[in-house]
């Protein structure tokens, strides 16, 4: 089976992406598999910008096809935020639920009809001596006032999912994989792949 590597520490984005890609008939590795592995810092200032320089910078490291995932939630009533920011959004080393809470705190005022959000999902595919690829993929909600399910990682607590009248760690994980941000992101890449005739079996 075709090994792909993905350069993410995130072991809720893995968890995901082995799921997408068994269908596809690729296995997936990531950087918790590699020791030593570097953190790429996250310079850009939008989602492209950061998953094209961690795939770039793996890929040349490795000499390996590497794909980057650079994700997170934008928020209307907060002018976008956290947006790029969203891993560290309550500090550099701040948890999943610190994060959440600070956004819970600062839509407190907010109404319910103005609590409209997106999470975005950049994916980078850089190969050696090849140009990179980068596709975006986005799944719209509404930020909920409190916390609600236990699946997923990240703000899936809190985002709500209008069509299913579910919160994102409410989904089941085949759920949230046909729908989410990365999965829409993902079948653009696999599009573009087939369309450049260019199959993941052939690296
Ligand atoms: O499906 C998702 N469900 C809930 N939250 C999510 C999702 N997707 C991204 N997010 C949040 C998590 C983190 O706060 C930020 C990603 O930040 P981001 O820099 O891309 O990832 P990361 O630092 O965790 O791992 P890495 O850079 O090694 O891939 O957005
Ligand atoms: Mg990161």
């Amino acid at each position: 089976m075709m090994k792909i590597l993905i350069a993410t520490k995130n072991k809720g984005k893995v968890k995901e992406f082995q799921a997408m890609f068994e269908s596809l008939g690729v296995e997936i590795l990531s950087l918790a598999d590699i020791e030593g592995s570097p953190d790429v810092e996250e310079t850009g200032t939008t989602f492209e910008e950061n998953a094209v320089l961690k795939a770039e910078t793996i890929s040349k490291e490795m000499n390996i096809p590497v794909i980057a995932d650079d994700s997170g939630l934008e928020i209307d009533a907060l002018n976008g935020k956290p947006g790029v920011y969203s891993a560290r959004y309550a500090g550099i080393h701040k948890s999943d639920e610190d994060n959440m809470e600070k956004v819970l705190n600062e839509l407190k005022e907010v109404k319910d009809s103005e609590r409209s959000a997106r999470f975005i999902c950049a994916l980078a595919f850089a190969r050696p001596n090849e140009k990179t690829i980068v596709v975006k993929g986005e799944c719209e909600g509404k930020i909920l006032r409190e916390k609600r399910g236990h699946q997923g990682f990240g703000y899936d607590p809190i985002f709500f999912v209008p069509h299913l009248g579910l919160s994102m760690a409410e989904l089941s994980k085949a759920e949230k994989n046909s729908i989410s941000h990365r999965a829409v992101a993902l079948q653009r890449l696999n599009n573009l792949i087939d369309e450049e005739d260019m199959l993941w079996q052939k690296p």
